[in-house]
């Protein structure tokens, strides 16, 4: 079977669209940065209709660029930065407000309002009729009274925080009267980013697929389905969301005019979810960190979705139809002779992850290079970094967003210290390397203590996974290989993989073949050098936790 597939990547700082053929090497990307609009503290909003013009743009140049034809390209896949929203109307699908990007704080007080809540009698009763349908909720005890926060844990597998969508939904609603009214009557839509791509590719399918959708905080893990529950809580009428897909699922066919043929979307996956199926984390325990805006290592957990008790996420990695397998030692003659029995239909199959999510990783070397002008581009960082030995005792603690796992603070900033009158802007830089790495180190503990599961070797990804500074200090902190692959746009690859393995265009040995070292990271620090650093990057955090 011959034929390429189109991979779109819309990640929080650009849009890419990567063609990948029949043995799933990529053969051409192109690329189109995107804007952040940061127009209040605290707020973080993207333009939907630049999102989609890059997107798209991306999409005919790479085709155009690789000297093929649409007829050529036989499915398209698509993987998103995950959270962020836009609303827009149904009828002309005009975006209503710009995007709210998932790193936006404005729903922080509104957020620690509803946590502190505890949870009323009627909405008690509700969660509890949902949990007694849902086969699988860890550790329930109906009699309990649970706050709100608990309850969203249960339902969701997340923590009530601004960074997931459903807080931005609210707000959206509750700050525009009119809005709310046109919802309430069914005249709006509202989706992620895959949601909103969609919607323009194919001029009007309103789908959702499930990983994307286990992120927005009002989706119930265990029934897959939109939880009522948590959409009453929100005010967020159900008729406004959109209609949840396997992760490769059908979505619907690109509209007519848009390419020289309609291609259909066939797998869709939030992109640190496609990471993890595209770096082969398929068995339960192994592990990736994608190190992009922010830093997020997901650990596959199979098919149960176990709930964290330190302060981690649990999440959908991906659904997928799973052809059961053959006897083998029966041919298919033998098992149509034996009956239809044996010839069950596919099963679709839910895997599950383990989530820890640092708000600011690459974002960091931004702010560098853009607030204070210290490096050029992000890739100069390595070269600054390594004109000194150490950071001596500068800790940069980039909570310019608040910290994300394991502390789940929005309430505290960002700070530099330890300076002294000999510190340059290389110490600065490499301590700004070095926050990357102790968040992840962070993530890493409170992973290993939810996980049965010992962490042997981490799969890295992501733009500044191409900084070997920062690899080496990595592995070095977590005292395990870091493995880098050849290809490290592994998300598009993960949501190519996924749509030609659905389609047939790929098999196992397609999967296997496209993960390939690049190099590895060996641990190579004294454990002395090792605590110091640790307990260094500890004094620093408990600080920062006793501001306010
Ligand atoms: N060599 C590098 N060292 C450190 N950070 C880097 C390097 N190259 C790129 N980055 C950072 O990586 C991020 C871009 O990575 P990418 O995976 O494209 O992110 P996203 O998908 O979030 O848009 C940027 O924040 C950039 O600052
Ligand atoms: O765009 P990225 O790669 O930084 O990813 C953003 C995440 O999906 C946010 O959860």
């Amino acid at each position: 079977m011959a034929g390429y597939i189109l991979a779109l990547d819309q990640g929080t700082t650009s849009s890419r669209a990567i063609l990948y053929d029949d043995h799933a090497r990529p053969i051409k990307m192109a690329q189109q940065p995107t804007t952040l609009q940061t127009p209040k503290a605290g707020f973080v909003e993207q333009d939907a209709q630049q999102i989609w013009q890059t997107q798209i743009s991306c999409a005919h140049d790479v085709i155009n660029q690789a000297g093929l034809l649409a007829t050529d390209v036989t499915s398209i896949a698509i993987t998103n930065q995950r959270e962020s929203i836009v609303m827009w109307d149904k009828q002309t699908g005009k975006p209503l407000a710009p995007a709210i990007i998932w790193q936006d704080r404005r729903t922080a007080n509104y957020c620690k309002t509803l946590a502190a809540e505890s949870a009323d009698n009627s909405m008690n009763k509700s969660v509890n009729q949902d949990i007694n349908q849902g086969a699988n909720h860890n550790d329930i005890n109906n009699d309990l009274q649970y706050d709100m926060a608990a309850q969203v844990q249960r339902i969701t597998g997340l923590r009530l925080d601004p960074y997931f969508s459903a807080s931005k939904i609210a707000w959206l609603l509750e700050n525009n009267p009119k809005l709310s009214v046109r919802a309430s009557k069914g005249e709006i839509a509202v989706g992620t980013i895959d949601s909103w791509l969609i919607y323009k590719l194919t001029g009007g399918e309103h789908v959702i697929d499930l990983t994307n959708a286990s992120r927005t905080l009002l989706f119930d893990i265990h029934k897959l389905a939109w939880s009522e529950t948590l959409c009453d809580r929100f005010a967020i009428p159900m008729t406004i969301l959109p209609k949840v897909l396997p992760s490769d699922g059908d979505f619907g066919k690109t509209k007519k005019g848009l390419f020289a043929k309609q291609i259909p979307i066939q797998a869709v996956l939030g992109d640190q979810q496609a990471a993890l199926f595209g770096q082969g984390c398929l068995d339960a325990g192994m592990a990736k960190n994608t190190y992009g805006t922010g830093c997020f290592m997901l650990m596959n957990i199979g098919q149960q979705p176990k709930l964290s008790e330190h302060k981690l996420l649990t999440t959908i990695a991906w659904q997928r139809k799973i052809s059961p397998t053959r006897p083998d030692n029966l041919s298919f003659d033998q098992i149509l002779q034996s009956g239809k029995r044996m010839l069950q239909p596919p099963k679709k199959e839910v895997t599950y992850a383990l989530e820890g999510s640092v708000f600011m990783a690459g974002a960091i070397i931004q702010w560098l290079r853009d607030n204070l002008g210290m490096i050029q581009q992000s890739s100069d960082v390595e070269d600054l970094a390594r004109q000194v030995d150490s950071s001596e005792d500068v800790v940069l603690l980039p909570a310019f967003t608040g910290l994300g796992a394991p502390y789940w603070r929005s309430d505290i900033s960002a700070s530099i210290t330890g300076m002294s009158r000999g510190t340059t802007k290389a110490h600065i830089t490499r301590a700004a390397l070095e926050a990357v790495a102790y968040q992840t180190y962070d993530v890493l503990i409170a992973m290993q203590k939810d996980s049965p599961h010992p962490l042997t070797e981490l799969r890295v990804d992501g733009g500044a996974a191409n900084n070997d500074l920062l690899m080496q200090f990595q592995a070095d902190l977590l005292d395990v290989p870091v493995l880098r692959p050849r290809d490290t746009e592994i998300t598009a690859k993960g949501a190519a993989l996924l749509a030609g393995l659905k389609t047939g265009l790929y098999d196992e040995s397609t999967m296997k073949a496209s993960w390939q070292v690049d190099r590895i990271f060996e641990p190579s620090m004294s454990i002395d050098a090792r605590e110091q650093h640790l307990d260094k990057w500890q004094r620093a955090i408990a600080r920062s936790l006793m501001q306010i």
